[in-house]
Protein backbone atom coordinates (compact mmCIF):
# COMPACT_ATOMS: atom_id res chain seq x y z
CA UNK A 1 0.00 0.00 0.00
CA UNK A 2 1.38 3.26 -0.81
CA UNK A 3 0.37 6.66 0.13
CA UNK A 4 -1.03 7.26 -3.15
CA UNK A 5 -3.53 4.17 -2.26
CA UNK A 6 -4.44 5.80 1.00
CA UNK A 7 -5.16 9.37 -0.84
CA UNK A 8 -7.30 7.71 -3.62
CA UNK A 9 -9.71 6.57 -0.81
CA UNK A 10 -8.51 2.50 -1.41
CA UNK A 11 -7.59 2.52 2.51
CA UNK A 12 -8.95 3.33 5.86
CA UNK A 13 -6.62 4.51 8.61
CA UNK A 14 -7.19 3.28 12.30
CA UNK A 15 -5.52 4.49 15.19
CA UNK A 16 -4.85 1.45 17.92
CA UNK A 17 -3.82 1.66 21.84
CA UNK A 18 -3.14 -1.50 23.70
CA UNK A 19 -3.40 -0.46 27.43
CA UNK A 20 -3.36 -2.28 30.74
CA UNK A 21 -1.37 -3.24 33.88
CA UNK A 22 2.72 -3.98 33.25
CA UNK A 23 2.81 -7.74 32.58
CA UNK A 24 -0.46 -8.46 31.36
CA UNK A 25 1.02 -9.34 28.14
CA UNK A 26 0.08 -5.89 25.58
CA UNK A 27 3.77 -5.97 24.01
CA UNK A 28 3.53 -9.53 23.11
CA UNK A 29 -0.27 -9.60 22.19
CA UNK A 30 1.26 -6.78 19.47
CA UNK A 31 3.82 -9.02 18.51
CA UNK A 32 1.94 -11.70 18.20
CA UNK A 33 -0.37 -9.91 15.52
CA UNK A 34 2.57 -8.26 13.83
CA UNK A 35 4.64 -11.00 13.16
CA UNK A 36 2.55 -13.86 13.80
CA UNK A 37 5.47 -15.27 16.94
CA UNK A 38 5.40 -15.35 20.81
CA UNK A 39 8.16 -12.67 21.82
CA UNK A 40 10.47 -14.44 24.05
CA UNK A 41 11.66 -12.51 27.16
CA UNK A 42 9.47 -9.30 27.12
CA UNK A 43 10.64 -6.69 28.84
CA UNK A 44 8.56 -3.96 30.11
CA UNK A 45 7.62 -1.28 27.89
CA UNK A 46 9.75 2.46 28.09
CA UNK A 47 7.15 4.68 27.38
CA UNK A 48 5.49 3.77 24.09
CA UNK A 49 6.13 1.02 21.26
CA UNK A 50 4.75 1.12 17.63
CA UNK A 51 3.81 -1.20 15.23
CA UNK A 52 1.44 -1.19 12.36
CA UNK A 53 -0.37 -3.88 10.40
CA UNK A 54 -2.88 -3.71 7.23
CA UNK A 55 -5.47 -6.17 7.31
CA UNK A 56 -8.44 -6.72 5.20
CA UNK A 57 -11.99 -6.27 6.88
CA UNK A 58 -15.34 -6.94 5.95
CA UNK A 59 -14.14 -6.02 2.12
CA UNK A 60 -12.28 -3.28 3.05
CA UNK A 61 -8.77 -2.50 3.88
CA UNK A 62 -7.73 -1.27 7.01
CA UNK A 63 -4.19 -0.08 8.02
CA UNK A 64 -3.88 0.35 11.85
CA UNK A 65 -1.32 2.10 13.56
CA UNK A 66 -0.82 0.49 17.15
CA UNK A 67 1.24 1.83 19.99
CA UNK A 68 1.59 -0.36 22.35
CA UNK A 69 1.92 1.67 26.13
CA UNK A 70 3.78 0.59 29.18
CA UNK A 71 1.63 -0.20 31.99
CA UNK A 72 3.99 0.46 34.85
CA UNK A 73 3.05 3.44 36.99
CA UNK A 74 6.14 5.71 35.98
CA UNK A 75 5.41 5.91 32.47
CA UNK A 76 1.95 6.81 32.93
CA UNK A 77 2.45 10.79 31.79
CA UNK A 78 4.29 10.02 28.86
CA UNK A 79 1.95 6.82 27.83
CA UNK A 80 -1.49 9.55 28.43
CA UNK A 81 0.17 11.75 25.67
CA UNK A 82 -0.87 9.09 23.04
CA UNK A 83 -4.27 8.63 23.92
CA UNK A 84 -5.51 11.23 22.01
CA UNK A 85 -7.74 10.97 19.12
CA UNK A 86 -7.53 6.76 19.12
CA UNK A 87 -10.38 5.80 17.59
CA UNK A 88 -9.75 1.68 19.25
CA UNK A 89 -7.85 0.06 21.97
CA UNK A 90 -7.15 -3.19 23.34
CA UNK A 91 -7.83 -3.47 27.01
CA UNK A 92 -6.01 -5.86 28.46
CA UNK A 93 -6.04 -7.62 31.63
CA UNK A 94 -4.08 -11.06 33.03
CA UNK A 95 -6.67 -14.01 33.80
CA UNK A 96 -4.06 -15.40 35.73
CA UNK A 97 -3.81 -11.62 38.07
CA UNK A 98 -6.78 -10.28 39.58
CA UNK A 99 -4.60 -7.35 40.57
CA UNK A 100 -4.35 -6.56 36.76
CA UNK A 101 -8.38 -6.88 36.29
CA UNK A 102 -8.48 -4.59 39.31
CA UNK A 103 -7.25 -1.70 37.47
CA UNK A 104 -9.61 -1.80 34.49
CA UNK A 105 -11.96 1.11 35.46
CA UNK A 106 -9.13 3.28 35.63
CA UNK A 107 -7.46 2.61 32.42
CA UNK A 108 -11.42 2.56 30.84
CA UNK A 109 -11.57 6.15 32.47
CA UNK A 110 -8.35 7.43 31.01
CA UNK A 111 -9.51 5.35 27.59
CA UNK A 112 -12.68 7.36 27.16
CA UNK A 113 -11.91 10.95 28.99
CA UNK A 114 -8.10 11.45 27.20
CA UNK A 115 -8.67 9.37 23.89
CA UNK A 116 -12.49 9.89 22.54
CA UNK A 117 -15.59 8.94 24.47
CA UNK A 118 -16.77 7.00 21.14
CA UNK A 119 -13.43 5.13 21.69
CA UNK A 120 -14.64 1.73 20.93
CA UNK A 121 -12.82 -0.81 23.25
CA UNK A 122 -12.45 -4.70 23.07
CA UNK A 123 -11.31 -5.82 26.96
CA UNK A 124 -8.90 -9.11 26.46
CA UNK A 125 -8.36 -11.39 29.41
CA UNK A 126 -4.74 -12.86 28.35
CA UNK A 127 -2.73 -16.02 29.22
CA UNK A 128 -5.55 -18.12 28.29
CA UNK A 129 -3.39 -20.53 28.09
CA UNK A 130 -2.22 -20.77 31.60
CA UNK A 131 -5.87 -21.97 33.12
CA UNK A 132 -4.75 -23.67 35.43
CA UNK A 133 -3.62 -20.43 37.18
CA UNK A 134 -6.78 -18.43 36.63
CA UNK A 135 -7.87 -15.94 39.08
CA UNK A 136 -10.54 -14.29 36.85
CA UNK A 137 -13.41 -16.47 35.67
CA UNK A 138 -15.07 -15.87 31.82
CA UNK A 139 -18.13 -15.01 33.52
CA UNK A 140 -16.78 -12.15 35.86
CA UNK A 141 -15.10 -10.29 32.59
CA UNK A 142 -18.02 -10.53 30.47
CA UNK A 143 -20.01 -9.41 33.31
CA UNK A 144 -17.86 -6.25 33.23
CA UNK A 145 -17.57 -5.96 29.62
CA UNK A 146 -21.38 -5.65 29.25
CA UNK A 147 -21.71 -3.50 32.45
CA UNK A 148 -19.29 -0.99 30.66
CA UNK A 149 -19.77 -1.54 27.13
CA UNK A 150 -17.08 -3.35 25.68
CA UNK A 151 -16.36 -6.52 23.88
CA UNK A 152 -14.36 -9.21 24.96
CA UNK A 153 -12.47 -12.15 24.11
CA UNK A 154 -10.06 -14.29 26.24
CA UNK A 155 -6.71 -14.32 24.03
CA UNK A 156 -3.56 -16.20 24.33
CA UNK A 157 -0.17 -14.13 22.75
CA UNK A 158 1.79 -17.47 23.28
CA UNK A 159 -0.64 -19.57 21.47
CA UNK A 160 -2.13 -16.95 19.57
CA UNK A 161 -5.66 -17.63 20.05
CA UNK A 162 -7.95 -14.80 19.24
CA UNK A 163 -4.87 -12.33 18.97
CA UNK A 164 -5.84 -11.41 15.48
CA UNK A 165 -9.34 -11.69 16.57
CA UNK A 166 -9.10 -8.79 18.90
CA UNK A 167 -7.74 -6.97 16.54
CA UNK A 168 -10.34 -7.51 13.64
CA UNK A 169 -13.12 -7.49 15.35
CA UNK A 170 -12.41 -3.90 17.21
CA UNK A 171 -11.92 -2.62 13.42
CA UNK A 172 -15.09 -4.28 12.07
CA UNK A 173 -16.86 -2.66 15.30
CA UNK A 174 -15.56 0.50 13.78
CA UNK A 175 -16.38 0.26 10.51
CA UNK A 176 -20.08 -1.05 11.43
CA UNK A 177 -19.79 2.40 13.13
CA UNK A 178 -19.20 4.48 10.52
CA UNK A 179 -21.69 2.34 7.99
CA UNK A 180 -24.29 3.14 10.85
CA UNK A 181 -23.09 6.78 10.95
CA UNK A 182 -22.58 6.27 14.68
CA UNK A 183 -19.17 7.16 13.97
CA UNK A 184 -18.16 9.94 12.01
CA UNK A 185 -14.53 9.51 10.53
CA UNK A 186 -14.07 13.33 9.28
CA UNK A 187 -14.98 14.21 13.27
CA UNK A 188 -11.37 15.85 14.30
CA UNK A 189 -9.63 13.55 16.57
CA UNK A 190 -11.91 10.53 15.62
CA UNK A 191 -8.65 8.47 15.20
CA UNK A 192 -10.25 7.38 11.52
CA UNK A 193 -8.61 8.81 8.59
CA UNK A 194 -9.69 7.54 4.68
CA UNK A 195 -9.32 8.38 1.70
CA UNK A 196 -11.62 11.17 0.60
CA UNK A 197 -11.17 13.25 3.67
CA UNK A 198 -7.42 13.18 3.43
CA UNK A 199 -8.17 14.72 0.09
CA UNK A 200 -10.22 17.54 1.39
CA UNK A 201 -7.28 18.34 4.33
CA UNK A 202 -5.17 20.73 3.59
CA UNK A 203 -2.21 19.65 1.35
CA UNK A 204 0.73 18.08 3.28
CA UNK A 205 3.71 18.89 1.93
CA UNK A 206 5.43 16.38 -0.73
CA UNK A 207 7.14 13.51 0.86
CA UNK A 208 4.95 13.36 4.41
CA UNK A 209 4.20 10.52 5.31
CA UNK A 210 1.18 9.20 6.97
CA UNK A 211 2.84 8.22 10.03
CA UNK A 212 5.03 11.02 10.24
CA UNK A 213 1.95 13.47 10.65
CA UNK A 214 0.46 11.36 12.87
CA UNK A 215 3.37 11.74 15.32
CA UNK A 216 3.45 15.02 14.85
CA UNK A 217 -0.04 15.14 17.05
CA UNK A 218 1.39 13.43 19.39
N1 LIG B 1 1.78 -17.95 29.30
C1 LIG B 1 1.67 -16.74 28.75
N2 LIG B 1 2.56 -15.78 29.04
C2 LIG B 1 2.41 -14.58 28.45
C3 LIG B 1 1.37 -14.30 27.54
N3 LIG B 1 1.49 -13.03 27.13
C4 LIG B 1 2.56 -12.51 27.77
N4 LIG B 1 3.13 -13.44 28.56
C5 LIG B 1 4.28 -13.25 29.46
O1 LIG B 1 3.94 -12.21 30.38
C6 LIG B 1 5.06 -11.35 30.62
C7 LIG B 1 4.71 -9.90 30.33
O2 LIG B 1 4.45 -9.74 28.94
P1 LIG B 1 4.56 -8.31 28.20
O3 LIG B 1 3.94 -8.44 26.86
O4 LIG B 1 5.95 -7.80 28.27
O5 LIG B 1 3.63 -7.42 29.17
P2 LIG B 1 3.20 -5.91 29.01
O6 LIG B 1 1.75 -5.83 29.33
O7 LIG B 1 3.61 -5.38 27.68
O8 LIG B 1 4.03 -5.18 30.18
P3 LIG B 1 4.51 -3.63 30.26
O9 LIG B 1 5.26 -3.33 29.03
O10 LIG B 1 5.35 -3.52 31.49
O11 LIG B 1 3.26 -2.81 30.41
C8 LIG B 1 6.22 -11.89 29.80
O12 LIG B 1 7.02 -12.70 30.62
C9 LIG B 1 5.53 -12.74 28.74
O13 LIG B 1 6.34 -13.82 28.34
C10 LIG B 1 0.44 -15.35 27.23
O14 LIG B 1 -0.53 -15.22 26.48
N5 LIG B 1 0.63 -16.54 27.87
Amino acid sequence: LSETDFQEGRYFLFKFLVIGSAGAGKSCLLHQFIENKFKQDSNHTIGVEFGSRVVNVAGKTVKLQIWDTAGQERFRSVTRSYYRGAAGALLVYDITSRETYNTLTNWLTDARTLASPNIVIILCGNKKDLDADREVTFLEASRFAQENELMFLETSALTGENVEEAFLKCARNILNKIDSGELDPERMGSGIQYGDASLRQPRQPRGTTTQSKQQCNC
